[in-house]
């Protein structure tokens, strides 16, 4: 899904909701355990009680591979469910040398090889240009770089300052040039709201993947008023606030009741910024 489509679909849709997938075995209904592949029962429900309320899902790699085999099997049965009309997005945070990061780039963006071809992968910047531009060499692929996190860690390394601003301003600056607005995405946590305004200067027409509302505390209210821009800009993620709304046999209606609820703030804000 190219930008232009996105952003019909953000208009059609009255919404910027990107649901994570980040399934547990421990947290799902019990009554799923029964089928063959719960993991992919849980997933399928989810989608078919949400695909008309957002506009992208991001499963998380870690919540599949931790199951070894069965676990990438149930990702690439939940990839093949994705519906057309929603970005689909792995949470990957991979980063590696070259000739590594290439065959990342065909894990999750070459389906003859792996059995999946998702949209978009989330990046950790941290090995420089080499460890990103193998994904740039898919044709219509979006890179997702991570630059500030939700994570209490994120001051750590990412507001170091190097003497002309923080790292990760450092990070959004430097990957700009390997690509545009087209391409490219940045990860911002929604905890981090106050500081979208800095970012919009060297970021001013990239979407932003923002995760960290609902489980993690994020104000989605506070992540518009400094981050929406004239074609929305946003992806606002999230995982557990949903999917684990219940945990019943009413588990996938009290998905939908939340993503819902998101969906009528993000109209609203939407509305109040013109774009719809
Ligand atoms: O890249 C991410 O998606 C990500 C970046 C970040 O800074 N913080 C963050 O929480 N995430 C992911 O976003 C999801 C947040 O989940 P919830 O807190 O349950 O909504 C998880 O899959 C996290 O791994």
């Amino acid at each position: 899904m190219n930008r232009q489509q996105l952003i019909e679909q953000i208009k059609l849709k009255k919404s910027f909701l990107c649901v994570g997938l980040d399934p547990d075995m421990e947290k799902i209904p019990d009554f799923l355990k029964q089928y063959p592949d719960p993991i992919f029962e849980f997933n399928k429900r989810i989608i078919d009680a949400t695909k008309d309320l957002c506009v992208a899902y991001k499963p998380n790699s870690a919540f599949y591979e931790s199951y070894g085999v069965k676990g990438l099997q149930s990702l690439i049965a939940t990839w093949k469910y994705l519906p057309t009309d929603c970005l689909n997005i792995i949470d990957a945070k991979r980063g590696d040398i070259g000739n590594t990061s290439d065959k990342y780039a065909r894990a999750f963006f070459d389906e003859a090889t792996s059995g999946m071809s998702f949209d978009a992968i989330t990046v950790t910047p941290y090995m420089g240009n080499d460890s990103v531009t193998p994904y740039l060499k898919y044709d219509g692929k979006w890179v997702i770089i991570l630059a500030l996190t939700s994570s209490v860690g994120s001051k750590d390394f990412q507001y170091l300052n190097t003497g002309d601003g923080y790292l990760y301003e450092a990070v959004i600056k430097k990957a700009n040039t390997w690509a545009g607005a087209d391409r490219i995405m940045y990860v911002v946590g929604a905890t981090k709201s106050t500081e979208f305004t800095d970012i919009r200067k060297y970021a001013p027409a990239n979407f932003l993947l923002v995760p960290g509302v609902g489980a993690q505390g994020g104000s989605l209210e506070d992540v518009c008023k400094y981050g929406i821009t004239k074609d929305c800009g946003l992806l606002v993620n999230s995982s557990r606030g949903i999917i684990y709304a219940s945990n019943g046999e009413d588990f996938a209606d009290a998905a939908r009741a939340e993503a819902l609820k998101l969906q009528k703030e993000m109209q609203a804000e939407l509305e109040k910024a013109g774009i719809i």
